[in-house]
């Protein structure tokens, strides 16, 4: 149950608290005064949507604030969140608004402990219903009839849907699959040919190393040079080691230069160091003449071998250009190919195999669809006969109602077309129920709608803004009773135009827009704020620090006039005004008997064991206002008092 709500800087309110009680809280107001931001308030406070224009003009930030009594299960569910209880046995749920520069940011929080999106939706459900305005548009789509018939079903219902849910997306992955397949099969019959094509042209060049190119490139030289390099190897050996000219060889002159040494060495041994290096030097050019004596006979003119490198090099150089560009980079592309080959050929299912999953997972979703189909069935008969019984004391004896389930092709949400067909006349058959309802049965059937649901899902406060929009005075009365009972049963808050409505609240709000001046904060030019001199333009309801931040250009606009929302919980003589207000049309005289009246009626109607179903009550005419009201007033004025038990706003 809602206890209190706290309102700071939203929409049109500067600031508001408000305490509800049990039982049916009704407010009551001009059209435009606020009463649908309060109930706004309500539904941010519990995570509904806001956008930047939430935040009141002016202001920053936005506060909305909403205390529910706990019960043992919410505790329960608190403690599992980790959320500490406070000591009071209340729960606050609250939303701040934090306004950016076109965008707005906001974080909810549970007695304090910021929550997120996903807990917040789960307690709404929990503890609140709210049944906007307008909402009866949604009456007639199938999508939520669906989930209305589904909802009523209730968790066996809804865990076969989520298990048909499932089942519909694997079928559809099948199905994807096996199409995917079907569609590219001639693709991949085209790729495969590619592949084994390449991959038997690389196998063929046999390729091993990636420095092979590189390699040959040094024997082609080589092989090509090959009488060049025999005739300077033989004259480099006749330089180093043995001169067929007669002319001494460097070993020749190092072997002298060491015989030189040796002898001057008997005088000196200080030059052995020197000795040691021409010694060094002459077994150095003694090796290289022998090395490259053998290298020069070792060089062989083949050109075969000539041939058969050339032959490589030009066969590797193509490879590069169609896989490479370098040797190393057709390697790679060759690994590629193979795995590539190997998935089209035996990675993936086979076409029979996707058949073979397809129809097995096409007969799973059409068995779950069935299993299903057979639930709502059941459901269908069960929200019928309950949703007759809701309609039948909104001044719609003779109404039929029908959930028409008929089969189409299986969908994530089953193989059903969910139809609520209607006929609120006798002797007329039925019709789907957005062809054939006028506005104020949509308005009646979504009351009732709410009422079944209320006894499944046992939430705490039901709201509704303005359920009874648009009818007339003999079912407006119906309306007023239905919401009265629900109110035994749950918290009701509800907005209404109707004074039948209100005359049956147990706490009657009145919601009023005013006009009052604030004083307005200069923005200077170096950011810094100062409150202006004006003077409030009058001198009551100025109960607010100002909020209104607006560079200001001229001395009138320091009496800036804002509007704000205020509320005051009605004593028996204000509603009695309020009652005769809401009827309006009459004389005051007229009016004011008129709002006894109906206090009359709703205090004889509270008489009435709320077990029971309330008999429509007969209209009041205008005319028979007064004389009604003289022969009752006095009982029933001291009845509706004792049903009033107002709060302070
Ligand atoms: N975010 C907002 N910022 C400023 N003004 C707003 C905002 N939202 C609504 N209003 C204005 O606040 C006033 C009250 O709107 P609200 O819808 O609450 O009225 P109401 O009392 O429910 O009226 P009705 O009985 O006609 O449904 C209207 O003038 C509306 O234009």
């Amino acid at each position: 149950m809602l206890l209190s709500l706290r309102i700071e800087n939203f929409a049109l309110i500067d600031r508001l608290e408000l305490e509800f009680s049990t039982g049916l809280n009704v407010l009551t107001g001009e059209t435009g005064a606020g009463k649908s931001i309060i109930l706004d308030a309500i539904d941010a406070a519990l995570g509904g949507k806001v956008t930047s224009r939430a935040i009141r003009t002016g202001a920053d930030r936005g506060l909305v604030e909403a205390t529910f009594a706990l019960d043992p299960s919410l505790a329960a569910w608190l403690t599992e969140q980790e959320i500490d209880l406070l000591d009071d046995a209340s729960l606050v749920c609250s939303r701040e608004m934090v306004a950016g520069q076109s965008t707005l940011r906001s974080r909810s929080r549970l007695n304090g402990v910021l929550v997120n999106k996903q807990q917040m939706e789960i307690l709404r459900d929990r503890l609140v219903e709210i049944t906007a305005q307008g909402q009866t548009m949604q009456l007639g789509q199938a999508a939520n009839q669906r989930e209305w018939l589904d909802g009523f079903g209730g968790p066996p219902l809804l865990e076969q849907r989520a298990g048909v849910s499932s089942a519909f997306i694997a079928y559809q992955q099948a199905s994807q699959a096996l199409e995917k397949r079907r569609h590219s099969e001639s693709q991949r019959l085209q790729q495969l040919d590619l592949y084994q094509y390449q991959l038997r042209e690389l196998s063929t060049a046999n390729l091993a190393e990636a420095d092979e190119l590189e390699q040959l490139e040094q024997e082609r030289q080589r092989l090509s040079h090959s009488v060049e390099l025999q005739q300077q190897s033989y004259q480099a050996y006749q330089a180093l080691y043995q001169n067929d000219a007669g002319e001494p060889a460097c070993a020749d002159l190092l072997g002298n230069t060491e015989v030189i040494l040796n002898d001057m060495l008997r005088y000196d041994p200080e030059l052995q160091p020197i000795l040691d290096l021409v010694t060094d030097a002459l077994a150095q050019i003694q090796e290289a003449g022998r090395q490259i004596n053998a290298y020069g006979e070792s060089v062989e003119t083949d050109p075969q071998r000539l041939q058969d490198v050339e032959d490589r090099i030009a066969e590797l150089k193509q490879i590069c250009r169609k896989y490479g560009p370098t040797l190393a980079d057709a390697i790679a592309f060759q690994q590629r190919v193979q795995s590539e080959l190997e998935a089209l050929t035996g990675g993936g299912l086979s076409l029979e195999e996707l058949e073979q999953t397809y129809q097995e997972r096409r007969t799973a979703l059409v068995t779950v669809c069935a299993q299903l189909t057979e639930l709502r069935q059941v459901a269908a008969r069960e929200l019928e006969d309950r949703l007759i019984r809701e309609l039948k004391p909104l001044a719609m004896e003779k109404v039929q109602f029908q959930v028409q389930i008929a089969p189409i092709a299986p969908t994530a949400n089953g193989a059903d077309q969910i139809t609520f067909l209607f006929s609120p006349n006798p002797g007329e058959p039925l019709q789907p129920l957005n062809e054939t309802a006028s506005g104020g049965e949509m308005s009646r059937f979504l009351l009732a709608i709410k009422a079944c649901f209320s006894q499944v899902d046992l939430i705490g406060t039901l709201v509704f803004d303005e359920i009874d929009v648009g009818v007339s005075g003999r079912v407006t009365q119906a309306i007023a009773e239905k919401l009265y009972q629900l109110s035994q049963q749950h918290q009701v808050l509800c907005v209404t135009h109707q004074p039948i409505v209100a005359a049956m609240a147990d706490y009657h709000f009145h919601v009023d827009k005013q006009a009052i001046a604030e004083p307005v904060v200069v923005a200077t030019k170096n950011g810094k704020r100062s409150q202006s001199k004006g003077k409030p333009a009058a001198a009551t309801e100025i109960e607010t620090e100002t909020t209104a931040v607006d560079l200001i250009t001229s001395e009138a606009d320091l009496e800036a006039i804002r509007t704000v929302v205020r509320v005051t919980t009605l004593d028996p003589n204000q509603r009695r005004e309020e009652l005769a207000q809401l009827a309006g049309g009459r004389s005051v005289q007229e009016a004011i008997a008129f709002a006894d009246s109906l206090l009359a009626q709703a205090a004889d109607l509270r008489q009435t064991p709320a077990t029971t179903t309330i008999a429509p009550v007969e209209t009041v005419t205008p005319a028979e206002v007064n004389s009604k009201s003289k022969t009752r007033s006095t009982s029933t004025r001291a009845k509706a008092s004792r049903s009033q038990a107002p709060k302070k706003a």
